[in-house]
């Protein structure tokens, strides 16, 4: 537990170590300046996927997913996870089907974690999956909200059109970069209204009380595990008007950001313990959508209406839909890739 960042209960030495190295090697400014070619190649090989692919239904929930893994393992390992060419091999599919086990495994919550009376008969096999899990769990949160993005924008036409306007505006024939990206302030805005519908981790991380402390008159006893409903802040009408419509006006001229100074805005938490890679993610969800839209128009199988996409989610750690987004990419005319 010691040698992960998110596993370890108190801000240890060893926590403080891994946060750092984090700090330095993946999350600083400079490191996501000198990692900007990888988002870019990794999102682009995604793009060359789908126009070989072009016409075919394409599983996004995969494949952003996919995409994803890659942009961290190659900037970790220099080494993709997954071809994202060869997803009918058994390879790919049982690599996407070993990650979804681990995170099942070590991010929800069971019985033992509310009666910690039973821990000596734990059957859930947690440890053994401690170690893959290191490798991988920092991919986990960003697969949701990109989905959720393209599941939005597709569902609301005339917001894509906005979006879509505004990239190409900003690109003008130019190639499609993250500089360009990060001046388009209608997407950016639909990128946090986003997560603020769905917040990826409604309940964040599981935190621990490590002194008995009082919060609003409740008694929180040491060592208690504290669980901080993020979702139900984000659908708080005390603090947003029209809480549950997607209204990404509110993001307008708006300071709120995500670096966890404004609590009623904690899709990365906030506090010691908040993600610390946020603003990759950012990156990440702006560059993979941005791309996704500005290349490709998109359809749904059979012809079907958008706005009968099924939006169920279910949760288990992190907010997933309960059916996979399934759509068919036609490169569009004036953009060449
Ligand atoms: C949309 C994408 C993401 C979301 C919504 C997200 C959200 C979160 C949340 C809610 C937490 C717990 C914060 C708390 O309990 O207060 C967390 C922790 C963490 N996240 Fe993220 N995350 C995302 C992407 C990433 C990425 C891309 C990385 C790394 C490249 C990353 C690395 C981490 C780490 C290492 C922690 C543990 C920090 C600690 O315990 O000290 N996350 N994330």
């Amino acid at each position: 537990m010691n040698s992960s960042i998110v596993l370890s209960p108190d801000c240890s030495k060893s926590w403080k170590l891994l946060r750092s190295i984090g700090q330095n090697c993946g999350f600083s400014s400079k490191a996501m300046e000198s990692n900007a070619w990888i988002r870019k190649a990794k999102v682009m090989d995604l793009v060359s996927h789908l126009q070989t692919n072009e016409g075919k239904v394409a599983n996004l929930e995969d494949m952003m997913f996919a995409t994803l893994a890659n942009i961290i393992s190659t900037a970790l390992t220099s080494r993709n996870l997954f071809d994202i060419h060869g997803q009918e091999n058994n390879e790919y599919k049982d690599m996407m089907a070993l990650v979804n086990e681990v995170i099942e495994k070590t991010t929800t919550l069971g019985l033992v974690d509310f009666l910690p009376i039973l821990k000596g008969i734990d059957f859930w096999s947690k440890k053994k999956a401690i170690d893959m899990y290191q490798k991988i769990q920092q991919t986990w949160g960003g697969i949701i909200d990109e989905r959720k993005s393209m599941e939005q924008l597709m569902r609301n036409q005339e917001m894509l059109t906005k979006v879509r306007d505004e990239i190409a505006q900003a690109v003008e024939g130019d190639e499609l970069s993250e500089t360009l990206l990060s001046q388009c302030h209608y997407f950016q805005a639909c990128i946090k209204e986003t997560l603020t519908l769905h917040v990826p981790a409604p309940m964040l991380v599981p935190h621990l009380a490590l002194e008995t402390c009082k919060v609003n008159n409740y008694l929180i006893p040491k060592d208690s595990m504290v669980l901080v409903n993020a979702w139900a802040i984000a659908q708080d009408p005390n603090y947003w008007e029209e809480a549950t419509s997607f209204k990404s006006k509110r993001f307008f001229d708006s300071k709120i950001g995500h670096r966890g100074t404004h609590f009623e805005y904690l899709p990365f938490g906030t506090g010691r313990r908040m993600c610390p890679g946020s603003a990759v993610a950012f990156k990440n969800i702006q560059m993979l959508v941005g791309s996704l839209l500005h290349y490709f128009d998109w359809s749904l199988p059979n012809g079907a209406d958008p706005t009968t996409i099924d939006t169920n989610e279910k949760y288990f750690t992190t907010l997933k839909k309960e059916k996979p987004l399934l759509l068919i990419p036609k490169l569009r005319k004036l953009n060449t890739v």
